[in-house]
């Protein structure tokens, strides 16, 4: 290993540079995300005469009515004097039921949306709002953080390696054979935690539940989901059988993160669903990935499960990912006035099982 940043490293730090609104290179695109973006910056880039563009999803674009010639995305042309209010009313839909018409906003025909399509992938990983503004890199200063579009590809798409850093004794009040064992992903990303209930034989079936966090729901007790009656549950029921392993995955919102989240709760005050909320952001209705939970598993000697879930693409994604999934435990609690709309909504939209 050179002294120099591999790609891993230039994208962990091209992701603080996102969340700073600090420019970065992604082949041959200069790349800006909409919600960090400094006036400074947009005039320095205006001043250049380049062509701008807005990069959305197409959910964002559906909403915005924009045409997404790209399909996945659509590349909007930001006009030179635009201040950056007019982008930020594009990316953000806070603002969307005062000033429901945007625009005319033109889409982009044609042209490669190579760079644009990874410049959102890699927001939605900075847990931004999916909305970048793209520059042709002429001559792009050398301090920025330069990502060849290929390597940031691939870099993605496989999620970063976890690595095991400690594990102690946690005594519960389920159960005083408890066990927190703390993973570390090698990019540098948040950690994820098992906590492991009695010994489990590493060759039989063990009761198992992916849980990600709800910082309103397992810490506040919110009763807009049903997210903390569930932990709790699923410890309860390890505790009383003896044995589980309850896996930790910070992966609030769905993966979306907080203040996204926050976003959302503000849409679903004003009438949209869970699932809308998250499309009118631009976001899918879930951007988890669980081969996150499957690899913890594997790494701790698990191949067999009983999953506690309503939710089957958790067991499809875990038997897509080497592990055997012997059972489904439905686990149906917390359910009250405030959520009952939101558990409707995960059945109807979301395939969740009632
Ligand atoms: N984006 C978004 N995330 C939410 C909302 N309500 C709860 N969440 C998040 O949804 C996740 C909860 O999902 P889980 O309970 O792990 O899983 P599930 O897909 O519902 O499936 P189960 O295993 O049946 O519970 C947590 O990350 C919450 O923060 C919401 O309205 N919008
Ligand atoms: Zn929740």
């Amino acid at each position: 290993m050179t002294l120099s940043p591999d790609t891993t490293e230039l994208v962990a730090r091209a992701r603080a540079d996102l969340r700073m609104g600090v420019p970065i290179v992604i082949g041959g695109s200069l790349v800006l995300a909409a919600e960090t973006l400094q006036d400074a910056r947009l005039s320095a880039l205006q001043l250049s005469g380049q062509d701008l563009t807005l990069a959305i999803t197409d959910w964002r674009a559906a909403t915005l009515k924009a045409r997404a010639y790209d399909g996945d995305l659509a590349r909007i042309r930001v006009p030179s004097d635009a201040p950056v209010s007019w982008i930020t009313a594009i990316a953000d839909p806070a603002d969307d039921l005062n000033a429901p018409m945007k625009g005319p906003l033109h889409s982009m025909r044609g042209g490669d949306p190579r760079d644009a399509r990874l410049a959102i992938a890699l927001t939605k990983s900075a847990r931004l709002l999916p909305a970048v503004l793209m520059a042709p890199a002429t001559s792009p200063p050398a301090n920025l953080t330069h990502l060849d579009a290929d390597a940031l590809g691939q870099t993605l798409e496989t999620p970063s390696p976890l690595l095991p850093l400690v594990s102690a004794r946690l005594p519960m009040d389920v159960s005083e054979a408890g066990r927190l064992h703390v993973f570390r992903p090698e990019d540098g990303g948040e950690e994820h935690y098992a906590i492991e209930i009695g010994q489990p034989a590493r060759d039989k079936p063990v009761l198992t539940r992916l849980h990600s966090a709800c910082f309103t729901g397992d810490l506040l007790g919110s009763l807009k989901c049903d997210c903390g009656p569930q932990l709790r549950g699923a410890l309860a029921q390890m505790g009383a059988e003896g044995h589980g392993v309850l896996l930790y995955l910070n992966q609030e919102g769905r993966g979306i993160g907080l203040v996204n989240k926050m976003r959302a709760y503000s849409l679903q005050d004003q009438g949209f669903d869970t699932v809308e909320a998250n499309h009118r952001l631009g976001f899918e209705d879930d951007e988890r990935d669980f081969r996150l939970g499957a690899g913890i598993l594997t790494r701790m000697g698990f191949s067999r499960v009983r999953l506690l879930t309503n939710n089957p693409a958790k067991v499809a994604m875990l038997q897509a990912n080497g592990l055997e999934v012997v059972e489904r435990v439905p686990l149906k609690v917390g359910e009250n006035r405030h959520n009952a709309a939101y558990l409707a909504t995960k059945a109807a939209k979301s395939g969740h099982l009632l």
